[in-house]
């Protein structure tokens, strides 16, 4: 093939170097008057300098195409291959020039004919074959049919693409996702354990990046908001945030905006001067902002704040200053803000309920705790941590077995982290065996696995067979006190409704009987 090749080449070269000198002579030789003659020569010799030049193009295109190309006639007989294809395949062009489809397939130089299907089908096909030499490649028939209609198939043009690169780089790739996703999750693991919280339980990916930002805003003085349902933590991380700052050794106070009473909480925050109103210290009093100077203030459920006091707020933290209730002179302090808040403060200030300016004064990092039933990954190692830690305390050694923590993975922890541990310690004390089985566990997480049920909503009755009077007046208790803020829209109102005050509201409400942490 490659001879014939060359052969056409120097033919074309050698024809068009000679037809200027043949033009030349046939100007001298014909006689004048013979032009239609002349003409009509000059039209034919124009026509085959057209075709051989098509033909030259045609083969510089065959030659350079990446992609082998053969092709037979309509009986499946080999007409010509490309080098491409000499150099997929790996065989002489003459090893195949002449020979049918059908022989090759039975002397097993391919393992079938995509040609002979295109011709048996009559139309394109396309298949993936298995060279002799091992190599795969993907091959398109097309047949070209006879110009007259219904006339049959003339050629049948095939394209072969070598695609073991492809297959060999696919490979690779499954090769290297399948690494590099063990690689991830083994960072992972390193990770919880190089950020060192022993106290902090965490394999969920979007904790631990959440983690990660706690850690890089405790070293700087910037104010945090944290967003989170109750029991999500939030807690933990304005505690982690403290012990991890330059301020660990200053104080850390917490207070809750909703447990102080509106009138009281301007005094509260920013302390009063004597004779500020009557009841009042005869010297006056600091307020949380100036006890807290040096350190960090806690201000849990913000979203509780009166909006006149917000104002007052905002310019604390823009002017670094307090002034006092009755006082006239500001009090510089030096004080890092955390808030946190169970309520979607974006939406309060949509409604008016929450002041816009000072939302955007807090929100400078917000974090947000996700509740436990979207971080499931959490679950069984918070499990085995409060285990260790209860089993210490009551010197027993509980085990869940593994149908029961499946149970709790399905359960949707309405009360969050909370609720999951003083389940935990509720088991270790009231099970009879070391395992804690399926059967072991409250009725209603039975019967919600795999359902959500709203944190407001009352439990069940069976929730209380199997509880002392003492526990189940406290469970019922807390249920109705969350179902009455939730409608409520705030502890105050809550609390209001319930005609007690807000702080033994909060303090039921947090009634655990669990250690501060
Ligand atoms: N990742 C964690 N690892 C270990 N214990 C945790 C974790 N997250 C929360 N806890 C524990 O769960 C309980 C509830 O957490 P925390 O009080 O921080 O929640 P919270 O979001 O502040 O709740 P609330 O809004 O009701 O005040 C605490 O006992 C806390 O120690």
């Amino acid at each position: 093939m490659k001879d014939k090749r060359d052969q056409f080449n120097q033919q074309h070269q050698s024809d068009q170097q000679s037809q200027p000198h043949r033009q030349h002579s046939r100007q001298q030789q014909q006689p004048d008057g013979a032009n239609s003659a002349n003409g009509e020569h000059e039209a034919l010799v124009a026509e085959l300098t057209k075709h051989r030049e098509l033909n030259r193009q045609m083969q510089a295109v065959m030659d350079s195409s990446y992609d082998g190309i053969y092709l037979t006639d309509g009986q499946a007989k080999t007409l010509y291959v490309n080098r491409a294809y000499e150099r997929i395949a790996g065989i002489q062009a003459t090893a195949v020039m002449g020979r049918n489809m059908r022989d090759l397939v039975a002397a097993g130089v391919v393992d079938q004919s995509s040609s002979l299907e295109a011709i048996r089908l009559k139309q394109q096909v396309t298949i993936r074959q298995v060279l002799h030499n091992g190599k795969e490649v993907l091959v398109t028939s097309t047949p070209v049919f006879e110009k007259e209609e219904a006339g049959g198939i003339q050629y049948v043009v095939t394209n072969v693409r070598d695609v073991s690169e492809l297959v060999r780089l696919q490979q690779e790739l499954q090769h290297t996702r399948a690494l590099s996703e063990r690689y991830r999750s083994e960072l992972e693991h390193m990770k919880t354990r190089i950020l060192n919280i022993p106290e902090f339980v965490i394999r969920d990916r979007q904790m631990l990046r959440v983690l990660e930002t706690v850690l890089k805003v405790a070293e700087t003085d910037t104010t945090v908001l944290i967003q989170g349902e109750t029991g999500s933590g939030k807690g933990r991380v304005t505690r982690l945030i403290h012990s991890r700052s330059k301020r660990a050794d200053k104080s850390f106070i917490e207070v809750n905006c909703g447990a102080i009473p509106g009138s009281l909480m301007e005094s509260e925050l920013f302390g009063y001067e004597k004779g500020a109103f009557t009841g009042a210290l005869t010297k006056g009093k600091m307020g949380l902002f100036e006890l807290a100077d040096g350190g960090t203030l806690v201000l849990d459920e913000i979203s509780e704040m009166p909006l006149d006091l917000q104002v007052k707020l905002l310019k604390a933290l823009e002017d670094g200053t307090v002034f006092r209730v009755g006082g006239q002179k500001p009090v510089p302090v030096n004080v890092r803000i955390i808030t946190a808040t169970n309520q979607d403060l974006g939406e309060m200030v949509k409604q008016g309920r929450f002041r816009e300016d000072l939302y955007y004064r807090l929100h400078v990092v917000p974090l947000y705790l996700p509740p436990l039933r979207e971080r499931k990954d959490d679950i069984v190692p918070l499990c085995h941590q409060f285990l260790e830690e209860f089993n210490r305390r009551y010197q027993y050694q509980r085990h869940f077995t593994p149908e029961a923590l499946e149970y709790l993975m399905r359960y949707p922890w309405p009360g969050n982290v909370r609720e999951l541990r003083n389940l935990v310690e509720r088991m270790v004390v009231m099970v009879e065996e070391d395992r804690i089985r399926p059967s072991d566990l409250p009725e209603h997480l039975l019967t919600l696995t795999g359902t959500t049920q709203g944190e407001d909503a009352l439990p069940d009755e069976p929730l209380y067979h199997q509880l002392p009077l003492k526990e189940a007046t406290k469970l019922f208790q807390q249920r109705y006190i969350r179902r009455m803020i939730s409608q409520e829209g705030s502890m105050k109102g809550a609390a209001q409704q319930l005609e007690i005050n807000p702080s033994t509201l909060y303090r039921k409400l947090h009634d655990t009987g669990e250690e501060s942490s």
